[in-house]
């Protein structure tokens, strides 16, 4: 990954400057969290660590960048000397990419320098709202899709290279099989995949001479796309063409692409045609514009189809365009001694939860059935049976007794200064975590509409933590 150390606001440069030039032996620890999940979703899947960490290991300033820096005349001379000597000096925690992660969960907590905490909030937040967005929002196309293999097709239409390449490594943590991106396939190891444009087909004097040149170069990868003319009484028929000379020649005929149109009835219409033909076997891949709502439509619908090529709206997260994932402060620490901190704001729901935490999954004794999530202070031993609170400060009926549980703690820590070169899973390690982590929440909080809210707690000691800073700042009384 590149140096984006300069990616920030110009603010967390000004706060840092400042920090340095008054309290700057404190430590500070931040949270990264998110309030709303897109789409009405019921969780986000966690995804962008890796790039974090990367990111936070290549923390430095070139001579390029002070100099930049000082042109613009507002820092000082010992805050430009640290830059250009930056030593990466914290601890991350975070809850593993893949996770299904609720609102108010920290993802990610850092602890260091109030200077080095500062400075990395757009940067981190950047990417981990980008990824965990994408990754959330394919999740959502491929449990659509079921067992059917969903391509991610999508680096034509989003937000420039960098969001296509590691959209395309989020699209995998969330489900996909493959993608068309061939960097994001080379990088990540993720399978590249594809079939051909239309502008193939046009560029030969008819269909089946297209469709017999492509097999000719590619007698193993024959997936030829029907609907430049007409799909049933062109496309398929010039397919079966092409299919029976490969059949002759010891070839297994991979299958085709519907791009337009009615899909259901046009899949409907190839299987037949195929069928009848003798390739039961051949595959049908549908595009154009399919998000989880047109791919279940499809299949409530019975259309016949085998795979699925998802672009524009997933590598967009097109319905649902923003993961607002914020990165709060929750102590700082002064003389060895953790100090607290909240956010207050005019609105309630925008609370923020103090101190150093952790978030536990709650399951049924002995099971591996998750019911809640807990957010509890670092330092605290869980009870039994344990009094929570909802976590979500709008909530009603906010308190509630849980008798008996098995508590699994989610952020584990990732990175600190001493130890820079930290294991990270391959992406479809991460894609099997998760899809292991799904797999023991409620089925009812995982459907697309509406579904059923996990419940969030915090422990009694985290709220009165909360309430006794509250009633400090004389707020909310
Ligand atoms: N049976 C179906 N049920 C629900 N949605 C469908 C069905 N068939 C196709 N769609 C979806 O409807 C949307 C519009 O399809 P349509 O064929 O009109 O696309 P188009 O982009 O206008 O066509 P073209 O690609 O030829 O320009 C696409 O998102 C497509 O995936
Ligand atoms: O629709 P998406 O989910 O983004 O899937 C990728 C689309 O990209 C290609 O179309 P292309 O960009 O060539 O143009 P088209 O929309 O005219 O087919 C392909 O034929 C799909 O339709
Ligand atoms: O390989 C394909 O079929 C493909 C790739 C990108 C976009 N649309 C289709």
């Amino acid at each position: 990954m590149d140096n984006l150390s300069m990616v920030t606001d110009l603010y967390e440069f000004s706060m840092a400057n400042g920090y340095r030039q008054t309290i700057d032996e404190e430590q500070g620890v931040f949270d990264i969290f998110f309030r709303k999940v897109p789409d009405q979703g019921s969780f986000v899947i966690s995804a962008g660590l890796e790039q974090v960490v990367k990111s936070l290991q290549n923390f430095h300033f070139d001579e390029s960048d002070i100099t930049y820096l000082r042109s613009l005349h507002l820092f000082k001379e010992n805050f430009l000397d640290y830059l250009k000597t930056f030593k990466f000096d914290c601890q991350v925690s975070a809850i593993p990419e893949g996770t299904p992660v609720f609102p108010r969960e920290p993802m990610l907590t850092i602890k260091g320098p109030l200077l080095q905490t500062q400075l990395f909030e757009t940067l981190l937040l950047s990417i981990l709202n980008h990824q965990s967005l994408i990754a959330t929002k394919a999740r959502r196309i491929t449990y659509a899709a079921g067992k059917r293999p969903v391509m991610e097709f999508g680096a034509r239409r989003a937000q420039g290279p960098e969001s296509a390449t590691y959209g395309a490594r989020a699209a995998v943590i969330g489900g996909c099989t493959s993608t068309s991106n061939v960097l994001a396939a080379k990088k990540f190891g993720i399978p590249s995949a594809g079939t051909m444009a239309h502008a193939w087909i046009e560029a030969f004097p008819d269909e089946l001479t297209a469709f017999e040149k492509w097999a000719e170069v590619y007698p193993d990868n024959a997936s030829l796309l029907v609907d430049t003319y007409d799909v049933l009484k062109s496309g398929v028929p010039n397919a079966i063409k092409v299919f029976r000379k490969l059949k002759q020649a010891g070839h297994q005929p991979v299958g085709i692409r519907i791009d337009s149109g009615d899909i259901t009835q046009l899949a409907r219409g190839a299987r037949k045609l195929l069928d009848d033909a003798g390739f039961p076997d051949a595959k049908i891949t549908a595009s154009n514009a399919l998000d989880e709502h047109v791919i279940q439509s499809l299949l409530g619908e019975g259309a016949p189809l085998d795979n699925f090529g998802v672009g524009e709206k997933l590598i967009t997260s097109a319905s649902s365009p923003v993961l607002s994932g914020v990165y709060k402060l929750a102590a700082i620490e002064q003389n060895n001694q953790l100090i607290p901190k909240i956010k207050v704001s005019a609105s309630r729901e925008k609370l923020t939860l103090p101190g150093l935490k952790q978030v536990y999954r709650l399951y049924y004794p002995g099971t591996k059935h998750a019911f809640a999530d807990v957010i509890a202070l670092q330092d605290e031993k869980l009870d039994k049976p344990i009094d929570v609170i909802k976590a979500n400060p709008l909530a009603t009926k906010r308190d509630h007794m849980i008798d008996d549980y098995d508590a699994v703690p989610l952020q584990e820590k990732v990175l600190d200064a001493t130890n820079l070169k930290t294991d990270l899973p391959a992406v479809f390690d991460i894609q099997k975590h998760s899809k292991e982590m799904l797999a023991e929440i409620p089925a009812a909080t995982q459907r697309l509409v509406n579904p059923d809210e996990f419940p969030v707690y915090i422990t009694q000691k985290l709220a009165n933590l909360q309430d006794e800073l509250l009633q400090r700042d004389k707020v909310f009384k």
